[in-house]
């Protein structure tokens, strides 16, 4: 097209947002150590039930950052798979969370706190400022997001 060419050392930087979906088993109760037994069963319901239930969680990590001129990468999404192995699956996956996770012995296991404690671990390993999102699929209905504030 006449008057219209890309030059790339021009281009203006461009931001990009890139999202790896993971899913994993693990089995909870929600129960807090703050309230009676009696305020537990009243808040959680049948989700309080001693012997627990589980769930198939999926999670959608998304980092945020600079496509990168010469990789056109925001980051390498084989490197952003080795660091969910790491933050969520070994600790997480087919686990107990109140029993087999310290971080839930005193934190009860919502999805809400759920999603911070995976930002907590991913945070730690990616590379600084990347990490922008972590949206939890508990079921299909029930969605939580967290973006570390
Ligand atoms: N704010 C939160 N509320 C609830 C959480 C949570 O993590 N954060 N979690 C639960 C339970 O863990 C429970 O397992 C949710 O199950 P349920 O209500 O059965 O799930 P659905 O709504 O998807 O199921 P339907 O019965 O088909 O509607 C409860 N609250
Ligand atoms: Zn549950």
């Amino acid at each position: 097209m006449e008057g219209y060419s890309i030059n790339a050392e021009t281009i203006t930087e461009r931001i990009g947002y890139i999202t790896r979906v993971q899913s994993f088993s693990a089995c909870h109760r929600l129960h807090s150590k703050a309230l009676s037994d009696e305020e537990n069963k009243k808040v959680f319901g049948k989700c309080n039930n001693p012997n627990g239930h589980g769930h198939n969680y999926k999670v959608e990590v998304t980092v945020r950052g600079k496509i990168d001129r010469r990789t056109g990468m925001v980051m390498n999404l084989t490197d952003l798979k080795q660091y969910i192995e790491e933050a969520i699956m070994i600790p997480l996956d087919h686990k107990n969370l109140d029993k087999d996770v310290p971080y839930f012995v005193d934190v009860v296991s919502t999805t809400e706190n759920l999603a911070v404690y995976i930002w907590d671990s991913l945070v730690k390993l990616l590379p600084p400022n990347l990490l922008y999102e972590i949206k939890m699929h508990e079921t299909d209905k029930n969605i939580v997001v967290y973006r570390g504030e």
